[in-house]
């Protein structure tokens, strides 16, 4: 997802820093930040943050983190977060390549990777987030029990992701080619999911875990 540059994006987020911190190492306890100690689902690659605010809203037991690279793009769920005033979400301006820089080891109860920039080119697998050098950070972050939960529209990069998790030794569950069909009353779509599915291309999900 691309935005237009905007100048005052880093001061628009320290301004909001209660609830999103734009640094590469965590300052305060996680437990600090929410003020209890919940399980904590996070989302790599928020976009524009329906899902992770939906979520938040949803599941008030959950303490949910949004994590998206771009700044300008993180301008929006703050927006959503502050209007919605939603107690249990938190933000992070962080690339998922720091992820064990920010979050302890087994911290996290379930990272949610939702419409991920494809990267259709071979020579940039290693950028697709289901590549094997990010499942070994999110193995680092998440619990024993931990789950991925992964939502595509595009083809390649869940084949590709089908391959990747199981050679890295993955277990699979729940894998759904046609998410639409019969869409479980509790999928929340994301923005990209929406558009997707409208220009009919077909939603693939799975959930997976390191155990
Ligand atoms: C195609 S968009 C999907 C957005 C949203 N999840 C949705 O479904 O509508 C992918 C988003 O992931 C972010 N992203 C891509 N690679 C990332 C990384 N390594 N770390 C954090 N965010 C990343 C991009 O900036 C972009 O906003």
């Amino acid at each position: 997802m691309r935005m237009r540059n905007k100048p005052w994006a880093e001061e628009y987020l320290l301004d909001h820093d209660a609830i999103v911190s734009i640094g590469d190492e965590r300052k305060q306890q996680i437990t600090d930040w929410f003020g209890n100690n919940q399980p904590i689902h996070i989302e790599v690659g928020s976009g524009m943050g329906r899902f992770i605010t939906e979520m938040a809203k949803h599941n008030p037991h959950i303490n949910y983190i949004g994590i998206e690279r771009d700044k300008n793009v993180m301008i929006r769920i703050v927006e959503k977060a502050v209007e919605q005033n939603i107690e249990n979400l938190r933000l992070l301006t962080l690339d998922a390549e720091k992820l064990p820089e920010y979050f302890q080891d087994g911290e996290v109860s379930r990272i949610y990777l939702n419409f991920s920039d494809p990267w259709p080119k071979t020579r940039h697998a290693k950028r697709r987030l289901t590549h094997e050098n990010f499942l070994k950070l999110y193995k680092q972050v998440l619990a024993e029990d931990g789950e991925i939960h992964f939502k595509t529209d595009n083809q390649h990069l869940f084949e590709f992701s089908l391959e990747s998790m199981s050679q890295f030794g993955m277990k699979l569950k729940n894998i759904n080619l046609d998410l639409h069909t019969n869409e479980p009353e509790d999928n929340i779509k994301t923005e990209y999911e929406e558009k997707f599915s409208n220009r009919g291309f077909r939603i693939n999900r799975l959930e997976a875990t390191f155990k």
